[in-house]
């Protein structure tokens, strides 16, 4: 066994020309990083960077990376300087608010979630999770979109017994949801993407495994209960060895499909620092005549996430893919690019005119995400042709503020609204939600508001998210 090092011998390797870091108790040379003037590796030169590392990347990160001769072995037990942890007053504030945060009897909706988790959250996983790009109007337009679809409900139908189930690419899944893939789980909470995979594994729906989640590929598939299905979103590396690598493990490690991410990158303003740290493998020289190779490497299912026209919709089919995605990335990448519902639109009418095809379709599934938050929301995109919809961000707020528990509940609040919407609506079954439920004519429009009327809308009371506790009587979120 390697001789542990003494943290007074790893101090010294604390420059650009030697750079030594302490992560989990051992220690790596990683000067070999720094070509490009990594700054924030820089700042832990010499130290112990786990805190600073772990929310950004899995475990294994720094061991699959680095070449065996820079694992330089343990550090010296009681050798290294601890960081001094400054709490600074406003997270002592932050912290009150936490203990402060209401039950989840009182948090009713998604919404609820995000009201909460934007007092509570850390600040670095707020920015994070609830940025988007530029002047996030294609972050705001994906849930003002489903504003635009009006429900056409049919009465005296009998719903006494009414069932949300359905399949998504073949795997059963109670609701037509999907957990989508979401980045850096830790930021938000210590167990990160494994509150997602517990809570989905009771509630009997899928994850979507990504690429640059916190918790290793194993940690996540370890936590999954032996029948659980999960998707995996790969970001193709510059070095496709890497990619051919991480596709022989899924194969091995989790029997179920995964899709292939958009080659951009995750392109976001108020918080540049985590989304450049993490991106700068991803391969933009990405192009369809890649996708045989794909299918040549794996024997799963490909989806395609990130499609945002129907002209690629179709290219998609055509090159014999499960599946699409229309997303735009939660309004992350393109600004002012459309939402994934009015595209569905669009891919659905061309697929019809171009070739005589409908949906939902097993052969070719359109999945849609970005704004859902209500299972009203789910319900236009089902209406519309698509077999699921995929969320994110509500349930990283969701587990942000109160753990798997959190997510739990979220997912609880969507079984509910299916319930009560399709009986509403006046459909059994999630087949019986078809396009004559829904008026879609005004989805194509981006019209800028007209002037309020502002008596009628000062008579409205307004309604109000969840509080903390002891502010509850005092103050309005
Ligand atoms: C914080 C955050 C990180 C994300 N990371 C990824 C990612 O690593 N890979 C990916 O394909 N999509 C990623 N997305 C996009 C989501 O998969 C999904 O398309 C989007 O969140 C849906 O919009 P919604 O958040 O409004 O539900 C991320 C979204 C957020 C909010």
């Amino acid at each position: 066994m390697t001789k542990p090092i003494s943290g007074k011998i790893v101090a010294q390797h604390n420059s650009r020309d030697s750079c030594w870091i302490i992560v989990h108790g051992k220690v790596y040379d990683v000067t070999e990083f720094l070509d490009g003037g990594s700054k924030i590796i820089l700042k832990y030169a010499g130290k112990d960077a786990t805190q600073e590392y772990e929310p950004i990347h899995p475990p294994s990160a720094i061991i699959d990376n680095l070449p065996p001769e820079r694992h330089l072995g343990p550090v010296e037990e009681g050798t290294v300087e601890k960081v001094e942890v400054r709490i600074t007053d406003e997270e002592k504030a932050r912290l009150q608010r936490v203990e402060a945060r209401p039950p989840l009897s009182e948090i009713l909706n998604l919404h609820d979630f995000e009201a909460i988790g934007r007092l509570t959250m850390p600040e670095k996983a707020w920015a994070y999770y609830s940025s988007a790009s530029d002047d996030e109007i294609t972050n705001r337009e994906n849930h003002a979109a489903f504003h635009r679809i009006w429900f056409r409900p049919r009465i005296l139908r009998d719903v006494t017994n009414v069932d949300w189930s359905t399949t998504i690419i073949g795997h059963a899944s109670t609701m037509p949801i999907y957990i989508s893939a979401t980045a850096l789980g830790k930021l938000g909470h210590p167990e990160g993407e494994l509150n997602l995979t517990r809570a989905a594994a009771k509630h009997g729906i899928i994850q979507m495994i990504p690429t640059l989640s916190s918790c290793s590929f194993d940690e996540i598939v370890d936590a999954a209960q032996p029948d659980q299905v999960q998707f995996f979103q790969l970001y193709v590396n510059k070095d496709r060895a890497i990619t051919k690598r991480i596709d022989m493990r899924m194969a091995f490690d989790a029997e179920d499909p995964h899709e292939i991410g958009k080659s951009g990158s995750d392109k976001v303003d108020r918080s540049r620092g985590a989304a450049k740290a993490i991106t700068g493998f991803i391969d933009p020289g990405l192009k369809w005549a890649d996708i045989s190779w794909f299918k040549s490497i794996t024997r799963m299912p490909l989806i395609l996430k990130g499609v945002q026209t129907w002209e690629d919709a179709l290219e998609a089919y055509d090159q014999n893919l499960a599946g699409i995605v229309l997303s735009n990335h939660g309004g992350r990448q393109l600004d002012f690019a459309r939402s994934g519902i009015e595209v569905l639109v669009e891919v659905v009418e061309k697929f019809k005119e171009k070739r005589g095809i409908t949906f939902p379709n097993d052969r070719f599934q359109l999945l849609v995400d970005g704004g859902v938050r209500r299972a009203t929301d789910v319900l236009k995109a089902i209406a519309l042709g698509a077999t699921a919809v995929g969320i994110g961000r509500p349930f990283l707020y969701a587990f942000s503020t109160y753990g798997v528990d959190g997510v739990d509940h979220a997912l609880q609040i969507l079984q509910d609204e299916f319930e009560m919407n399709l009986r509403l609506l006046g459909a059994g079954t999630i087949k019986d939600v078809v396009p004559d439920m829904v008026d879609v004519s005004n989805i194509r429009s981006h019209l800028v508001t007209v002037p309020r009327d502002r008596l009628y809308d000062i008579n409205y009371e307004s309604m109000q998210h969840a509080r903390l506790r002891d502010t509850k009587a005092k103050t309005k979120l």
